[in-house]
């Protein structure tokens, strides 16, 4: 007989509510990530993206609701997801330099007894040559610009080899040719059959750079392929009366004012 096989969505999100000092800002959040998709996560400023974020990381606490990562508990998957926290949220005064950062992310795969290697070393400077920061290597990371920065976390996240990755604003403050090596690395990561979650603030460049939206404002107000969820309908929804219509690659959709 045959078998039947149920492929599993690497998260699923089910009624997450988190709280700060009692005050709602995420509020019964629920959906599931398809497989293999670039995923913007779109709302306006204080929609609770970050927190969302957090939340599905264990890093802040939910007051109700479930996740799951590849049918499981994030701490039984971590070593699958990867995350590219916001650049402010990172302390950068902590004295280490930029090939020590990316080699950080294989540590999940080394454990804590073993240390990394030639091999290991090896990679992260294979890596950190592929988002161009190979010269960088022993700068101190205080020392990089924010744009280098930014660089030095996505190669930490890369070499993580993981099949679902979080990145919370990466294009931020970023100049166009990151903009452009951020984009490559997306595309590589899709080809590789990974998924991705990326907080994103620039609806212009939504259509060109991803799949699928999730639009976020508190509550969930939709998600779906960006065809027919990018809408100007729902983004109206999404950002209220702060948006201006423009058009983009021949379609028309809203930008923020
Ligand atoms: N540690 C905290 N303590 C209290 N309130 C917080 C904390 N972190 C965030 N908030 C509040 O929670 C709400 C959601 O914040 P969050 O950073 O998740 O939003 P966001 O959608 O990522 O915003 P942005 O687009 O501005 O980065 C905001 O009102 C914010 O002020």
């Amino acid at each position: 007989m045959k078998k039947e096989s149920t492929a599993v969505a690497p998260l699923t999100v089910s009624g997450i509510t988190v709280a700060y000092q009692r005050k709602a800002v995420v509020e019964d959040v629920s959906f599931t990530l398809p497989e293999g998709k670039l995923v913007a996560l779109i709302g306006p400023n204080g929609a609770g993206k970050s927190t969302l974020l957090k939340a599905v990381l264990g890093l802040v606490p939910s007051i109700s609701g479930s996740v799951a990562i590849y049918g499981d508990t994030y701490k039984k998957m971590r070593s699958r997801v990867g995350y590219v926290p916001q650049r402010e949220s990172v302390d950068w005064d902590f004295p280490t330099d930029a090939l020590d950062v990316v080699m950080m992310g294989r540590y999940g795969h080394l454990g804590w007894i073993k240390r990394p290697g030639r091999k290991e070393k090896d990679l992260a400077m294979g890596t950190l040559d592929k988002v161009g920061m190979a010269d960088f290597a022993r700068r101190q990371i205080s020392q990089l610009s924010g744009g280098q920065q930014q660089r030095v976390f996505l190669a930490r996240a890369l070499v993580q080899e993981a099949d679902l990755y979080f990145m919370d604003e990466p294009f931020a403050g970023v100049d166009a040719a990151t903009e452009k090596a951020i984009i490559a690395l997306l595309g590589e990561l899709k080809r590789a059959g990974k998924t991705v979650l990326v907080v994103h603030h620039d609806l212009s460049t939504v259509e060109e750079y991803f799949d699928h939206v999730l639009l976020l404002n508190k509550k969930l107000i939709a998600a779906g392929p960006v065809e027919t969820t990018f809408t100007p309908e729902l983004l109206h929804e999404t950002y209220g009366g702060k948006l201006a219509i423009v058009s983009s690659n021949g379609r028309e959709a809203l930008v923020k004012q």
